[in-house]
């Protein structure tokens, strides 16, 4: 256990004699405990200090520095800039630049600047991403199944990746492949499809990137019709698309892709909704040979004529479960089945997530020609890196609680999901005036600020973000320490992603919920969960699993039913029940889509896309 978890064993909370009621755990607040106060942190701003909604360092000046140029986050990332790719073709949008000479790539000049800015330098504590329990992950299980499975790659070595790529590698400052790179590597270069389910934070990202741009940097651009570049329309014929379900993991990926392809041929282009579509036109105007997209923007961007996928060979699902479900899966079906995208078959198809339900495995069939399941540990697991804690805490004593976790020990970044974009800005209010330094972000903040609010959390200027579940999946801060569920999900693969966001790379982290009994529909996912990765696991969850078998209470949200029983959840389905079979044709789905119209009315910013009557902010 580590120094956090120890510090907050230490606190009275859940302790059982506390409780009044005949041994129900419950929280007693400090006030109540005659411990007097919790001593709150002494630094940060003055009261008045603070706005509603808002961030510790709105009046601190520092924003005006990161005004939210709409493209990227912190580091002057604009894709705008010119100077950041070595692209050199006077045409500007042709995609090839001046890398692609005679059937070969001609890598581009270094640039020490540039250098510094995409990998970081030696000096920093950063640099080196991966942490001490790295090698553990040789230890997982791997389990690859379909036909004709290739051997993992065992080292990062060049043959079989690129020899540029490799040294983009090296200036990363990855030594070996993780488990999921070991497998996903040989798989795409071999030509296969794939899906690829990982535990959140063990490289799922350089899993899809790497294999791509070792193919892309030896097959080189695709010819382009003529008639595509008139001189008022011009059009993006992207190699490789990349989806993702929100803007902050869209610009993430992108930014990895920047690192990878430097000094390639290949230039990538982000595109997302909330920002101005004119700039992002004229991006993919300069060229556009990776493209990474939610699916709304993308949607826009294709009946406007922007950009073809006639040329798209690789198509990529980053959190592939979450693309397919209601909220998404329509536009996925336009984009992909209704535009002009080679069918399957006739393009690989990879799909990367830490979770897969059943039911979305039968659903992404649809996507897929023969492919190869891969799963590193079992599916939808978290990391023994993580310390898992679950307390028992009532709705009203959730601050009082809050305030003595935070303040046994607040080292680190702190990430504190809740349910609401109400609530989150609410919390936030409260935090500032408890002198934390906290911001939010959540659907209802702009582009700019939801920018800013990572920026500054990134950069240690606000070391508490309060998020609703848009900041759940795939976002990759290094430093993130402590994860609380001040609100638990109702999806336990939402639990998963969520503590995710610590214990990455081998680092290690804490995880903390308060759960009570609004929380009972997911008592036996969590159970499974914190047992599969060795963790106490609390009397009080293992009392209310009992009496709701007893009481024959349904799982809700966490289970129940044949396609969200997590027993089912961990494999391929095609081994376990399914009507698949390895190397068998795909019934091809010629029909509607089951779950709503695959036709166009997504012209919109906004990439809810009607997610089940859910409050939280996927945008
Ligand atoms: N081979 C490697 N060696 C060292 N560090 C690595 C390696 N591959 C990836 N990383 C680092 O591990 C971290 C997590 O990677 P990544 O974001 O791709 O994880 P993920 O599996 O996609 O997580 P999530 O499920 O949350 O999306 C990143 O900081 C990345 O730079």
């Amino acid at each position: 256990m580590n120094n956090l978890s120890q510090k907050a064993a230490g606190l009275s909370i859940n302790n059982k004699e506390n409780g009044d009621d005949g041994g129900k755990p419950s929280y007693v607040p400090p006030h109540l405990r005659g411990s007097g106060k919790p001593i709150f942190r002494k630094t940060g701003p003055p009261r008045d200090d603070r706005s509603s909604g808002g961030d510790f360092f709105k009046h601190t000046g520092r924003q005006s520095g990161d005004n939210g140029g709409f493209f990227g986050f912190s580091k002057g990332n604009s894709v705008g800039s010119s100077t950041s790719y070595n692209r050199g073709g006077s045409s500007g949008f042709k995609s090839s630049g001046n890398r692609w000479v005679n059937g070969k790539q001609v890598p581009g000049p270094k640039n020490s600047r540039l250098e510094a800015e995409l990998f970081g330098v030696h000096e920093d504590p950063d640099y080196h991403s991966s942490g001490i329990k790295f090698d553990n992950y040789d230890d997982i299980p791997v389990e690859a199944s379909g036909k004709d499975v290739p051997e993992p790659l065992l080292e990062f070595n060049s043959p079989p990746l690129d020899a540029l790529l490799m040294e983009n590698i090296k200036l990363a400052g990855f030594n070996k492949p993780t488990p999921v790179q070991k497998y996903s590597i040989p798989i795409v270069t071999k030509g296969r499809d794939l899906m690829a389910c990982a535990q959140t934070g063990s490289g799922k990202t350089g899993g899809f990137l790497f294999p791509l741009f070792t193919e892309l940097f030896q097959i080189g651009p695709s010819s382009v019709p003529e008639k595509a570049h008139s001189f008022y329309s011009r059009k993006g014929y992207p190699s490789a698309l990349v989806l993702a379900p929100t803007r902050e993991l869209a610009t993430q990926i992108f930014e990895e892709a920047r690192k990878f392809t430097y000094r390639s041929w290949v230039r990538p282009c982000v595109v997302y909704g909330g920002a101005p579509i004119g700039n992002q036109m004229r991006e993919v105007d300069r060229g556009c040979d990776l493209l990474v997209a939610t699916p709304g923007r993308l949607n826009d961007l294709l009946e406007r004529g922007k950009i073809s996928l006639a040329n798209t060979k690789y198509l990529v699902l980053d959190e592939a479960d979450r693309m397919l479900d209601m909220g998404f899966e329509p536009q996925i079906r336009h984009i992909v089945e209704e535009c002009d995208m080679p069918s399957v078959g006739n393009r690989q198809t990879l799909m990367f997530s830490a979770t897969f339900p059943v039911d979305i495995q039968h659903l992404a069939r649809d996507f897929l020609d023969n492919y190869i399941f891969l799963s590193v540990g079992r599916v939808g697991s978290t990391s023994e890196n993580i310390t898992q804690r679950i307390l028992y805490v009532d709705d009203m004593d959730k601050k009082s609680a809050l305030l003595d976790l935070l303040s046994a020990e607040h080292k680190g970044l702190t990430l504190i999901f809740v349910e609401t974009k109400r609530m989150a800005d609410q919390l936030t209010d409260f935090l500032i005036m408890q002198n934390f330094k906290a911001t939010a972000i959540h659907g209802d903040r702009t582009q700019a600020e939801r920018e800013r609010a990572l920026s500054a959390f990134k950069a240690n200027i606000a070391d508490i973000l309060v998020a609703t579940a848009v900041a759940a999946r795939g976002l990759d801060i290094p430093n993130v320490t402590h994860v609380i569920n001040y609100d638990l999900p109702s999806d336990i693969d939402d639990y998963v992603h969520r503590i995710g966001r610590t214990g990455r790379a081998g680092n290690t982290g804490v995880a903390t919920s308060f759960f009570n009994s609004n929380n009972q529909n997911i008592v036996k996912g969590l159970i499974e969960i914190l047992n599969e990765a060795n963790q106490e696991v609390p009397a009080f969850l293992n009392d209310m699993s009992r009496q709701n078998s007893k009481g024959g209470r349904p799982r809700g949200g966490g289970g129940g039913g044949f396609f969200n029983n997590r027993n089912n959840n961990s494999r391929d389905y095609r081994k376990h029940g399914g009507n698949g079979s390895f190397g068998s044709t795909r019934p091809r789905n010629t029909g509607p889509s089951n779950w709503g119209s695959s036709g166009g009315g997504f012209r919109n910013d906004n990439e809810n896309g009607g997610f089940g009557g859910s409050n939280a902010s996927w945008w």
